[in-house]
């Protein structure tokens, strides 16, 4: 993993890292360090600076490691040499203002963004030691290591209990009670099970938004995934369903390792363990959320907290 810059509690002109709060990178004068108007307008234009990680992060066991990722869409760069470790059983929250790169990272991890013949990438991301770009992966088998839940909930249009069990039965299970045991377990585990144990045969579709993103959940948890992505869950439901679904992630918490993408602070605060802060395809700061919201180490982090930007 690259060499991370520890943040502002390690640094100073003695160790070689420079003034304030600019650690290596680019040079930039001293009277930009401690703006970050200024030091925003200079990502802007295109320079870049070392991520201000904290050592929390660091000390986890990751089950996911991004490592100097760099992504292009056609010409335009996305994502700036962007290294983290993502803590096992843990909640990790992307934060960031629209267009940062939060969704193409996370679609990075599964790969999704293979899909797109314009895509360029370099670096290296591995899931529990495993290479996730190495071209001798098996891009199917590798992505049944990980469930994916997207923005708009996204039932298959079949039964609820198809629906959970739907990654087994692709994978050839047709033992009948181990289908049963796995659609209960996941529906409880995705707090679905009391509100719909008696019409399990019933269509997906008839039900509410927010009970087709807990199926969703459901479904991605079936397979027993390594590592939980989800894409703004909670972005197209109501406020009930909203609160339902973050205290989802809390049970899930502890279990299951979980990245997630929101536009939404609060949300980040109240059910992440960590969160990283971007800007403009850079990683900007990566740490215990506590921190990150109440004494974050870049001026730029409670310039963005505070609703300052974004
Ligand atoms: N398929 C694509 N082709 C070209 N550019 C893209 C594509 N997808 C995203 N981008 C660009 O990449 C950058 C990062 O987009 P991304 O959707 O990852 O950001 P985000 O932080 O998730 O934004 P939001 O919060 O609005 O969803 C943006 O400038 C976006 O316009």
């Amino acid at each position: 993993m690259a060499q991370p810059n520890f943040g502002s509690e390690l640094r100073s002109p003695a160790d070689g890292m420079g003034a304030g709060l600019l650690g290596g990178g680019p040079a930039v004068s001293d009277d930009q360090s401690n703006d970050p108007q200024s030091r925003l307008e200079a990502i802007e234009r295109g320079e870049s600076f070392p991520a201000d990680v904290h050592r929390a992060t660091l000390e986890e066991t990751h089950v996911l490691d991004i490592e100097e990722f760099n992504l292009w869409y056609g010409e335009k760069k996305a994502l700036f040499d962007v290294s983290m470790g993502i803590a096992l059983n843990k909640v990790t929250a992307l934060i960031g203002p629209s267009g940062c790169g939060k969704s193409t990272l996370l679609r990075c991890v599964n790969r999704m963004n293979d899909l797109l013949d314009n895509v360029r990438i370099e670096g290296q991301m591995k899931l529990n030691g495993d290479s996730i770009y190495d071209p001798a992966v098996d891009v199917i088998e590798l992505r049944k290591r990980m469930g994916m839940v997207f923005q708009k909930p996204n039932p298959f249009p079949m039964s609820i209990f198809e629906n959970v069990v739907y990654p087994l039965r692709i994978d050839g299970e047709r033992r009948r009670s181990l289908l049963e045991e796995v659609c209960e377990r996941s529906l409880r585990g995705a707090a679905l099970w009391d509100e719909v144990k008696d019409r399990l045969k019933e269509s997906a579709l008839g039900l509410s938004g927010g009970q087709q993103q807990r199926l969703c959940i459901a479904r991605a948890i079936a397979a027993e995934p390594e590592v939980l992505l989800l894409d703004e869950p909670c972005s197209a439901l109501d406020p009930v369903a909203t609160g339902k679904i973050e205290d989802l992630i809390q049970e899930l918490r502890g279990e299951y390792s979980i990245l997630i993408v929101t536009h939404n602070m609060q949300q980040a605060s109240r059910i992440s363990d960590y969160t990283a802060f971007m800007y403009l395809g850079r990683m900007m700061e990566y740490g215990p959320t506590a921190d990150i919201f109440t004494a974050p180490h870049l001026p730029e982090t409670t310039a963005y907290v505070t609703g300052r930007f974004g």
